[in-house]
């Protein structure tokens, strides 16, 4: 059993919408297919992956460095000989083979990325959807058998004034989601405080609302948004300040009592013990957001699951970024509190597969092997070009 070959391509998910730090005008992200001899319905099994919105396609590195790591090495050193299958941990080991500690910068996306096509390839060549691969490998066989979602928008976007932005919130409640999200920070105070109150028309009450900040505040700011969206009793208040900020995250905890979030851009275990351990994370009402897709994908997830477990945190709290179907598997799989959606943006990446309604803002996976992309038309035409052109 062997990977033949691994292909990555860059595609575009540019739009016009806008953070409060960046815009998606130029926006890409890779699409990863590992291929392996091994047959399934008389094909090759294929593992697909990709990565999540907002940090760029990193074929570059693909190419440089981590492709050559796995078709290189001795591929008797990336099985699995128990189950018989290929082992995730060793390609990951072979993958940062040469590697020095820290600067979990990129090369993290670049191997979430193929990690996730690995997976993909194992739970199919056990004949089975991922997040059953993983409760029974890691949870005692116990999944969960549908996964809490919120619908992450409300982005700016040229032109959009309040009755889109409103239209867009009902447009979620219209499909399933009882919980929505919207961007603040890229406007005056007053401003973003207008359109959360156009918001909160249509949601009713602050606890079906989120803000996210995406770092851009600092504290000062970051301080004034809190005492002004207090009121509302949102559900969450998100990335307030920069990622790597601890200490303003542990600051505006004496400021805010109600619930935070953030993680998105923490790529590692090790980022992600320091922000429990100086950021003044509280594990009875905060969330947590770290991405595989973006952190060195799933083996790595576990080492953060572990510390977030021996600092007292319960999976539940972790409520992953990126809208993917791989982070649903792992929500569903391995316990979590639930799972980013971007219903709308992001496009063929976001959102999950194809006929499962959102009920109640809970979504059911499909019942196939591997991640479920293939229940994704739009999203596997894309993958299967790579995988099978
Ligand atoms: O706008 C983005 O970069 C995405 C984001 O923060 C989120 O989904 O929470
Ligand atoms: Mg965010």
């Amino acid at each position: 059993m062997r990977i033949v070959d691994i292909r990555e391509k860059t595609v575009s998910i540019a739009s016009p919408i806008a953070n409060a730090y960046i815009d998606f005008s130029k926006m890409t992200c890779s699409v990863v297919a590992v291929i392996t001899d091994v047959i399934r319905d008389g094909k090759p099994v294929i593992g697909y992956g990709f990565n999540s919105n907002g940090r760029y396609g990193q074929g570059a590195l693909m190419r440089d460095r981590f492709l050559a790591r796995i078709t290189e090495a001795d591929p008797d050193t990336l099985v699995d000989h128990e189950n018989n299958n290929l082992d995730p941990f060793a390609i990951w080991k072979a993958l940062m083979t040469n590697e020095k500690p820290g600067g979990h910068g990129e090369r993290s996306v670049a191997v979430g990325t193929i990690d996730m096509a690995v997976w993909d390839a194992v739970a199919k060549i056990e004949g089975k959807p991922l997040y059953r691969l993983l409760a029974d490998r890691y949870r005692n066989g116990v999944a969960d058998d549908k996964v809490w979602v919120y619908a992450a928008g409300g982005y700016y976007y040229p032109g959009k004034d309040q009755t889109k932005l409103k239209a867009e919130m009902q447009s979620y409640l219209d499909r399933g989601y009882d919980v929505v999200k919207m961007k603040i920070g890229a406007v005056p105070l007053d401003e973003d405080i207008r359109r959360i109150e156009a918001v909160l028309e249509v949601v009713g009450d602050g606890r079906r609302l989120a803000v996210d900040a995406n770092g851009r505040f600092d504290l000062e700011t970051g301080i004034a948004y809190a005492e002004a969206i207090k009121p509302y009793n949102l559900f969450w208040y998100e990335e307030v300040g920069d990622p790597l900020d601890y200490a303003l995250q542990a600051e505006l905890t004496n400021h805010y009592e109600l619930p935070m979030a953030t993680g998105e851009n923490l790529f590692s275990h090790q980022d992600a013990r320091n922000l429990l351990r100086h950021g003044g994370m509280r594990p009875d009402r905060d969330f947590v957001q770290f991405d595989c897709a973006l952190s060195y994908g799933l083996v790595e997830y576990m080492r953060t699951l572990k510390v977030m477990e021996d600092m007292g945190w319960s999976s539940r709290r972790v409520v992953p970024h990126g809208g993917h179907q791989m982070s649903l598997n792992i929500a569903a799989g391995l316990h979590l509190g639930g799972n980013e959606s971007y219903p709308d943006v992001f496009q063929p990446f976001g959102g999950f597969a194809d006929g499962i309604k959102v009920e109640n803002s809970y979504v059911g996976l499909p019942d196939i092997p591997g991640v479920g992309f293939e229940a994704k038309s739009a999203l596997y035409a894309v993958m299967r070009e790579l995988g099978e052109g």
